[in-house]
């Protein structure tokens, strides 16, 4: 028997009206990649957090190796030898890599000898990174190794990860979990967040598999399939998506000599973007993080302007309309960011679907708020999106990721809107409800609706998509039939310009 780095025994933790954690008992061995698994607000984020010191747990014990482990915060964690790679990374985009790397330490060596460190580390495991780099010049994956690096530095015993390859191409994927293997090997214990569970099936020897904040089960994921652990997940069968019934109809949406000036030094330009997208077409766009992305949804929701005759809904010139005009002429978005972007923390739920829907649903008239039927309606989306949450009355904020998501894509596509862009619908999302949103698309689309999602998940795309284009730089691809197009031919051309990048030292 190997011995286990850390057991959680019997632990629990309450939020008002909701049992996040509930008896969960599990351990993670050492040299073992542990998966956690659980639909969208089962309650991994909430037990992690609490391995890291962030939250308090109310009930049960924790244990790290033979020594009762109870860390007051993420200092005396990593003091103890626990480290957390998180999903949104905190790192300065003016400040080197050796720079920020520095900022998380306790005692930070001379800036020399980190940097010698750095590099030692980054070679020791195969993850190229160039230490006096500035951030901003960094791709997702190349942010990542900094956070990686970063916890290898202080040589954790148990390695936390949330959700990491969300934001990765396929080839960096593969150099994350080469990573991870070699740091397994070396007896480091790692628990692995993540919602793709051919990912789990292929890298994780355990799965601990949580549904509404109680282990459920406990399983070798290489001897089940995907759809056996969904099921696993949810506690019954998982539907199959349904493409069928869509016709390209007439043009809604033209997009033509579309260039924009970057919005900031981090920003990208769009350079000559051109597309066409019909009635019930979905159009997939996809690229590496950072590559023009928000600045093509920006454009495309009216957040910002541009040049006339750029962006044409039904041969109406809307380049220079906001938002609000575009909405109700048809043309809605959903962007990436959810809390912050597409949500006002703060607000509850109700409150939240005055700030896109005030106008075609009639919610806002005559400046006067129809608050009854604001809540009707998150009500209506709550329902038909499977938002776990006490209410409309619900701050957007305590709500789960993927919770929220399933809301703010909810909100537009229950508009019924003739164009829709999202950028990563199922962001975040668990398998069953990823599954959900994604149908919920595809309906729109045989209503008539035109649908253009923007992802990072290559997967989603050659399942949503008629057609395929890449972002790369701010320049959009012609669009390719995606019958036929495979996985790794697309993942090449987009990685092409960021993913792969070589240490420069
Ligand atoms: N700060 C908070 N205040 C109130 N409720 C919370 C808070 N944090 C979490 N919850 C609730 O606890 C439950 C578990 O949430 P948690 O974030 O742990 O789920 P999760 O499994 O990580 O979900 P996801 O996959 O969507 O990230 C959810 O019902 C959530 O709404």
């Amino acid at each position: 028997m190997t011995a286990n780095v850390f057991r959680a025994e019997r632990i629990g933790k309450s939020y008002p009206g909701v049992r996040a954690n509930d008896e969960v008992s599990f351990a993670v061995a050492a040299g073992e990649i542990h998966a956690l698994l659980g639909e969208n607000g089962a309650g991994k984020s909430t037990l992690v957090k609490m391995i890291y010191g962030l939250v308090r747990p109310d009930d049960g014990r924790m244990w790290l190796g033979d020594a009762l482990y109870a860390p007051t915060d993420p200092r005396a964690a990593r003091q103890s030898g626990v480290a957390m790679v998180f999903q949104h990374f905190s790192l300065f985009d003016a400040l080197t890599v050796a720079e920020n790397i520095a900022l998380g330490m306790e005692n930070p060596p001379p800036r020399r000898e980190l940097a010698a460190r750095i590099t030692q580390v980054s070679h020791d495991f195969g993850l190229p990174l160039n230490p006096g780099r500035r951030i901003v010049t960094l791709s997702a994956g190349e942010r990542q190794r900094v956070e990686i690096i970063r916890c290898l530095l202080q040589n954790p015993r148990l390695l936390i990860m949330d959700e990491p390859t969300s934001v990765l191409t396929p080839q960096e994927a593969e150099l994350l979990f080469a990573t991870l293997r070699k740091l397994a090997a070396k007896g480091t214990a790692i628990l692995y967040i993540s919602h793709k569970l051919e990912e789990i099936r292929a890298h994780c020897d355990r799965a601990t598999i949580l549904r509404h904040g109680r282990v459920v089960d406990s399983c070798d994921p290489r001897a089940h399939s995907a759809r056996e652990l969904a099921a696993m997940m949810v506690g019954g069968e998982m539907r199959a998506i349904d493409r069928s019934g869509r016709q390209a109809g007439e043009v809604l949406l033209k997009v033509q000599g579309l260039s924009q000036p970057a919005p900031s030094a981090e920003g990208t330009a769009l350079k000559e973007v051109a597309l066409t997208l019909r009635a019930g077409e979905i159009l997939g766009i996809g690229g590496v993080a950072g590559n023009g992305q928000e600045e093509l949804l920006a454009a495309l929701s009216g957040e910002v302007r541009s040049t006339p005759g750029t962006v044409l809904l039904d041969g109406r010139d809307l380049s220079t309309e906001g938002p609000e005009p575009r909405r109700i002429a048809g043309l809605l978005a959903a962007p990436e960011d959810r809390l912050g972007h597409a949500a006002v923390p703060d607000f509850s739920l109700a409150e939240n679907t005055l700030l896109t829907a005030g106008a075609r649903k009639g919610l806002v008239r005559g400046g006067l708020i129809d608050h009854g039927g604001a809540r009707a309606y998150a009500e209506a989306v709550i329902r038909d999106f499977d938002v776990r949450t006490p209410g409309p009355g619900a701050a957007a904020r305590a709500l789960s990721g993927g919770n929220l998501q399933k809301f703010v894509i909810g909100r537009e596509v229950m508009q019924d809107p003739r164009v829709l862009v999202v950028n990563q619908p199922t962001w975040g999302v668990d398998a069953g409800a990823a599954a959900a949103v994604r149908q919920s698309l595809l309906d729109l689309a045989r209503k008539g609706a035109g649908i253009i999602v923007i992802s990072q998940d290559l997967d989603e795309l050659l399942e949503l998509s008629d057609r395929f284009c890449a972002l790369n730089e701010g320049r959009l691809s012609n669009p390719l039939s995606t019958k036929g197009l495979t996985l790794d031919s697309i993942g090449l051309m987009l990685g092409g310009a960021h993913g792969m990048e070589e240490a420069r030292a």
